[in-house]
Protein backbone atom coordinates (compact mmCIF):
# COMPACT_ATOMS: atom_id res chain seq x y z
CA UNK A 1 0.00 0.00 0.00
CA UNK A 2 1.21 3.14 -0.86
CA UNK A 3 0.26 5.66 2.15
CA UNK A 4 -2.20 5.57 4.88
CA UNK A 5 -4.71 8.11 2.75
CA UNK A 6 -5.02 5.67 0.06
CA UNK A 7 -6.38 2.23 1.20
CA UNK A 8 -6.51 -0.77 -1.07
CA UNK A 9 -9.71 -0.91 -0.74
CA UNK A 10 -9.87 2.21 -1.96
CA UNK A 11 -7.33 1.25 -4.77
CA UNK A 12 -9.88 -1.78 -5.57
CA UNK A 13 -12.65 0.35 -6.48
CA UNK A 14 -14.21 -0.03 -9.62
CA UNK A 15 -17.39 0.28 -11.47
CA UNK A 16 -19.80 -2.99 -11.94
CA UNK A 17 -19.94 -5.25 -14.86
CA UNK A 18 -22.69 -6.35 -17.03
CA UNK A 19 -21.60 -10.23 -17.57
CA UNK A 20 -23.72 -11.62 -20.34
CA UNK A 21 -23.90 -15.34 -21.16
CA UNK A 22 -26.10 -16.45 -24.18
CA UNK A 23 -26.39 -19.26 -26.17
CA UNK A 24 -29.25 -21.51 -28.13
CA UNK A 25 -31.74 -22.84 -26.02
CA UNK A 26 -30.65 -25.90 -24.34
CA UNK A 27 -26.66 -25.75 -24.68
CA UNK A 28 -26.32 -24.89 -20.66
CA UNK A 29 -25.56 -20.87 -19.84
CA UNK A 30 -28.36 -21.73 -17.19
CA UNK A 31 -26.35 -24.40 -15.55
CA UNK A 32 -23.06 -22.20 -16.16
CA UNK A 33 -25.02 -19.13 -14.46
CA UNK A 34 -25.74 -21.10 -11.62
CA UNK A 35 -22.61 -22.41 -10.94
CA UNK A 36 -21.08 -19.14 -11.29
CA UNK A 37 -23.75 -17.64 -8.77
CA UNK A 38 -22.86 -20.40 -6.03
CA UNK A 39 -19.10 -19.73 -6.06
CA UNK A 40 -18.87 -15.98 -6.91
CA UNK A 41 -21.29 -13.86 -4.17
CA UNK A 42 -19.79 -10.59 -6.00
CA UNK A 43 -21.77 -11.18 -8.80
CA UNK A 44 -25.72 -11.24 -8.86
CA UNK A 45 -28.00 -12.53 -11.44
CA UNK A 46 -30.27 -9.90 -13.04
CA UNK A 47 -33.66 -11.55 -12.58
CA UNK A 48 -35.87 -11.33 -15.81
CA UNK A 49 -39.44 -10.18 -16.67
CA UNK A 50 -41.63 -12.91 -18.78
CA UNK A 51 -44.69 -13.93 -19.93
CA UNK A 52 -43.42 -17.21 -20.47
CA UNK A 53 -45.44 -20.16 -17.71
CA UNK A 54 -43.11 -21.04 -14.98
CA UNK A 55 -41.41 -24.91 -15.48
CA UNK A 56 -41.99 -27.07 -12.80
CA UNK A 57 -39.62 -25.67 -9.62
CA UNK A 58 -39.17 -22.61 -11.07
CA UNK A 59 -39.71 -19.55 -8.75
CA UNK A 60 -41.98 -16.28 -9.15
CA UNK A 61 -38.56 -13.43 -8.27
CA UNK A 62 -35.57 -16.42 -8.36
CA UNK A 63 -35.86 -17.49 -11.89
CA UNK A 64 -37.67 -14.89 -13.78
CA UNK A 65 -40.72 -12.49 -12.88
CA UNK A 66 -43.45 -14.06 -13.91
CA UNK A 67 -45.93 -11.69 -15.54
CA UNK A 68 -49.21 -11.34 -17.81
CA UNK A 69 -49.07 -9.82 -21.42
CA UNK A 70 -51.21 -7.02 -19.41
CA UNK A 71 -48.34 -6.20 -16.92
CA UNK A 72 -45.47 -6.50 -19.71
CA UNK A 73 -46.87 -3.99 -21.47
CA UNK A 74 -47.62 -1.72 -18.56
CA UNK A 75 -43.80 -1.68 -18.00
CA UNK A 76 -43.04 -1.16 -21.83
CA UNK A 77 -44.97 2.10 -21.56
CA UNK A 78 -43.79 3.16 -18.13
CA UNK A 79 -39.91 2.57 -19.86
CA UNK A 80 -39.20 0.02 -16.92
CA UNK A 81 -37.07 -2.16 -19.54
CA UNK A 82 -32.99 -1.86 -19.74
CA UNK A 83 -34.08 -3.92 -22.82
CA UNK A 84 -36.56 -6.19 -23.81
CA UNK A 85 -37.30 -8.95 -27.05
CA UNK A 86 -39.61 -11.12 -28.29
CA UNK A 87 -38.05 -14.89 -27.59
CA UNK A 88 -40.05 -18.25 -28.49
CA UNK A 89 -43.58 -16.61 -28.48
CA UNK A 90 -43.03 -15.03 -25.32
CA UNK A 91 -41.64 -11.79 -23.96
CA UNK A 92 -38.48 -11.70 -22.07
CA UNK A 93 -37.02 -8.21 -20.77
CA UNK A 94 -34.33 -7.34 -17.94
CA UNK A 95 -35.90 -4.54 -15.29
CA UNK A 96 -34.33 -1.51 -14.98
CA UNK A 97 -34.68 -2.11 -10.71
CA UNK A 98 -31.59 -0.45 -9.19
CA UNK A 99 -28.68 -1.60 -11.64
CA UNK A 100 -27.24 1.19 -12.66
CA UNK A 101 -26.65 2.93 -9.10
CA UNK A 102 -25.56 -0.65 -8.29
CA UNK A 103 -23.27 -0.40 -10.91
CA UNK A 104 -21.73 2.70 -10.04
CA UNK A 105 -21.22 1.26 -6.79
CA UNK A 106 -19.17 -1.69 -7.89
CA UNK A 107 -21.87 -4.23 -8.41
CA UNK A 108 -21.26 -7.33 -10.68
CA UNK A 109 -24.40 -8.49 -12.57
CA UNK A 110 -25.01 -11.79 -14.46
CA UNK A 111 -27.58 -11.48 -16.94
CA UNK A 112 -29.01 -15.08 -18.92
CA UNK A 113 -30.23 -13.31 -22.08
CA UNK A 114 -30.23 -13.58 -25.68
CA UNK A 115 -28.35 -12.06 -28.55
CA UNK A 116 -31.32 -9.25 -29.08
CA UNK A 117 -31.08 -8.46 -25.46
CA UNK A 118 -27.07 -8.32 -25.59
CA UNK A 119 -27.75 -5.84 -28.59
CA UNK A 120 -29.65 -3.61 -26.46
CA UNK A 121 -27.41 -3.54 -23.53
CA UNK A 122 -24.11 -3.22 -25.89
CA UNK A 123 -25.65 -0.37 -27.52
CA UNK A 124 -26.67 1.84 -24.05
CA UNK A 125 -23.30 0.87 -22.47
CA UNK A 126 -20.58 -0.48 -24.12
CA UNK A 127 -18.09 0.00 -21.27
CA UNK A 128 -19.56 -2.21 -18.43
CA UNK A 129 -20.33 -4.78 -21.19
CA UNK A 130 -19.17 -8.16 -21.19
CA UNK A 131 -20.97 -10.75 -23.95
CA UNK A 132 -20.01 -14.38 -23.56
CA UNK A 133 -21.22 -16.73 -26.11
CA UNK A 134 -21.96 -20.39 -24.75
CA UNK A 135 -21.59 -23.19 -27.58
CA UNK A 136 -22.90 -26.87 -27.50
CA UNK A 137 -20.12 -29.46 -28.47
CA UNK A 138 -23.15 -30.37 -31.24
CA UNK A 139 -26.10 -29.85 -32.64
CA UNK A 140 -27.65 -33.75 -31.74
CA UNK A 141 -26.03 -33.07 -28.41
CA UNK A 142 -28.43 -29.65 -27.88
CA UNK A 143 -31.46 -31.51 -28.67
CA UNK A 144 -30.65 -34.60 -25.92
CA UNK A 145 -29.82 -31.72 -23.51
CA UNK A 146 -33.33 -29.91 -24.57
CA UNK A 147 -35.15 -33.65 -24.47
CA UNK A 148 -32.89 -34.84 -21.25
CA UNK A 149 -34.45 -31.38 -19.45
CA UNK A 150 -37.54 -32.52 -19.24
CA UNK A 151 -39.21 -29.33 -18.77
CA UNK A 152 -40.67 -28.71 -22.22
CA UNK A 153 -42.92 -30.18 -24.50
CA UNK A 154 -42.41 -31.99 -28.35
CA UNK A 155 -43.48 -28.77 -29.86
CA UNK A 156 -41.39 -26.62 -27.43
CA UNK A 157 -38.05 -28.06 -28.06
CA UNK A 158 -38.95 -28.73 -32.02
CA UNK A 159 -39.11 -24.89 -32.23
CA UNK A 160 -36.10 -24.20 -30.10
CA UNK A 161 -33.77 -26.54 -32.47
CA UNK A 162 -35.43 -24.97 -35.18
CA UNK A 163 -33.84 -21.58 -33.70
CA UNK A 164 -31.00 -22.92 -32.87
CA UNK A 165 -28.79 -22.24 -35.94
CA UNK A 166 -29.87 -19.05 -36.27
CA UNK A 167 -29.20 -17.65 -32.58
CA UNK A 168 -25.80 -19.60 -33.40
CA UNK A 169 -25.41 -17.55 -36.03
CA UNK A 170 -24.99 -14.54 -33.98
CA UNK A 171 -21.76 -15.91 -32.33
CA UNK A 172 -19.53 -13.59 -33.66
CA UNK A 173 -21.39 -10.40 -31.80
CA UNK A 174 -19.61 -11.65 -28.42
CA UNK A 175 -16.66 -11.40 -26.89
CA UNK A 176 -16.16 -14.67 -25.93
CA UNK A 177 -17.14 -18.02 -26.99
CA UNK A 178 -16.71 -20.91 -24.86
CA UNK A 179 -18.07 -24.92 -25.74
CA UNK A 180 -20.21 -26.37 -23.02
CA UNK A 181 -19.04 -29.79 -23.15
CA UNK A 182 -18.38 -30.34 -19.72
CA UNK A 183 -20.48 -28.14 -17.66
CA UNK A 184 -17.13 -28.00 -14.88
CA UNK A 185 -14.56 -27.46 -17.79
CA UNK A 186 -16.71 -24.27 -18.92
CA UNK A 187 -17.54 -23.00 -15.65
CA UNK A 188 -14.00 -22.46 -15.19
CA UNK A 189 -13.46 -20.61 -18.42
CA UNK A 190 -16.43 -18.67 -17.81
CA UNK A 191 -15.11 -17.73 -14.08
CA UNK A 192 -11.54 -17.18 -15.47
CA UNK A 193 -13.55 -14.64 -18.25
CA UNK A 194 -15.11 -12.63 -15.41
CA UNK A 195 -11.45 -12.72 -12.92
CA UNK A 196 -9.84 -11.24 -16.05
CA UNK A 197 -12.49 -8.76 -16.91
CA UNK A 198 -12.74 -7.76 -13.63
CA UNK A 199 -8.72 -6.80 -13.36
CA UNK A 200 -9.00 -5.03 -16.50
CA UNK A 201 -6.89 -1.49 -16.21
CA UNK A 202 -9.68 0.23 -17.62
CA UNK A 203 -12.16 -0.74 -15.41
CA UNK A 204 -9.80 0.00 -12.18
CA UNK A 205 -10.65 3.49 -11.73
CA UNK A 206 -9.78 3.37 -8.57
CA UNK A 207 -6.06 2.25 -9.13
CA UNK A 208 -5.38 6.24 -10.42
CA UNK A 209 -4.46 7.76 -7.19
CA UNK A 210 -3.41 4.32 -5.76
CA UNK A 211 -0.89 4.07 -8.37
CA UNK A 212 -0.11 8.37 -8.28
CA UNK A 213 0.91 7.75 -5.16
CA UNK A 214 3.00 4.70 -5.86
CA UNK A 215 5.20 6.83 -8.29
CA UNK A 216 4.66 10.04 -6.15
N1 LIG B 1 -21.97 -29.82 -20.03
C1 LIG B 1 -23.16 -30.44 -19.93
N2 LIG B 1 -23.23 -31.77 -20.13
C2 LIG B 1 -24.42 -32.41 -20.04
N3 LIG B 1 -25.61 -31.81 -19.75
C3 LIG B 1 -25.58 -30.47 -19.56
C4 LIG B 1 -24.37 -29.73 -19.64
N4 LIG B 1 -24.66 -28.43 -19.39
C5 LIG B 1 -25.99 -28.36 -19.17
N5 LIG B 1 -26.54 -29.60 -19.26
C6 LIG B 1 -27.96 -29.96 -19.12
O1 LIG B 1 -28.62 -29.53 -20.32
C7 LIG B 1 -29.94 -29.06 -20.02
C8 LIG B 1 -30.08 -27.65 -20.55
O2 LIG B 1 -29.24 -26.78 -19.78
P1 LIG B 1 -29.71 -25.32 -19.38
O3 LIG B 1 -31.10 -25.33 -18.88
O4 LIG B 1 -28.65 -24.79 -18.50
O5 LIG B 1 -29.66 -24.62 -20.81
P2 LIG B 1 -29.98 -23.12 -21.25
O6 LIG B 1 -28.98 -22.76 -22.27
O7 LIG B 1 -30.07 -22.25 -20.08
O8 LIG B 1 -31.41 -23.27 -21.91
P3 LIG B 1 -32.61 -22.18 -22.05
O9 LIG B 1 -32.10 -21.10 -22.92
O10 LIG B 1 -33.70 -22.97 -22.68
O11 LIG B 1 -32.96 -21.70 -20.67
C9 LIG B 1 -30.12 -29.18 -18.51
O12 LIG B 1 -30.80 -30.38 -18.23
C10 LIG B 1 -28.68 -29.24 -17.99
O13 LIG B 1 -28.59 -29.97 -16.79
N1 LIG C 1 -33.53 -10.44 -24.46
C1 LIG C 1 -33.78 -11.16 -23.37
N2 LIG C 1 -33.71 -12.51 -23.42
C2 LIG C 1 -33.93 -13.18 -22.29
C3 LIG C 1 -34.23 -12.55 -21.08
N3 LIG C 1 -34.40 -13.51 -20.12
C4 LIG C 1 -34.19 -14.68 -20.73
N4 LIG C 1 -33.91 -14.51 -22.03
C5 LIG C 1 -33.61 -15.52 -23.05
O1 LIG C 1 -34.79 -16.16 -23.47
C6 LIG C 1 -34.46 -17.46 -23.95
C7 LIG C 1 -35.42 -18.48 -23.42
O2 LIG C 1 -35.31 -18.60 -22.02
P1 LIG C 1 -36.10 -19.77 -21.24
O3 LIG C 1 -35.84 -19.51 -19.79
O4 LIG C 1 -37.54 -19.65 -21.63
O5 LIG C 1 -35.51 -21.06 -21.72
C8 LIG C 1 -33.02 -17.74 -23.50
O6 LIG C 1 -32.18 -17.54 -24.65
C9 LIG C 1 -32.77 -16.66 -22.50
O7 LIG C 1 -31.40 -16.30 -22.43
C10 LIG C 1 -34.30 -11.13 -21.06
O8 LIG C 1 -34.55 -10.48 -20.03
N5 LIG C 1 -34.06 -10.49 -22.22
Amino acid sequence: MADSTETQDDALARRGLMFILSSPSGAGKTTISRMLLDADPAIKLSVSVTTRPPRPGEKDGVHYYFVDDAEFDRMVEEDDFYEWAHVFGHRYGTPKGRIRNALKEGQDFLFDIDWQGTQQLYQKDQQDVVRVFILPPSIAELENRLRGRGTDSDEVIAARMERARSEISHWDAYDYVVINEDAGECFAKVREILDAERMKRQRQTGLIPFVRQLMS
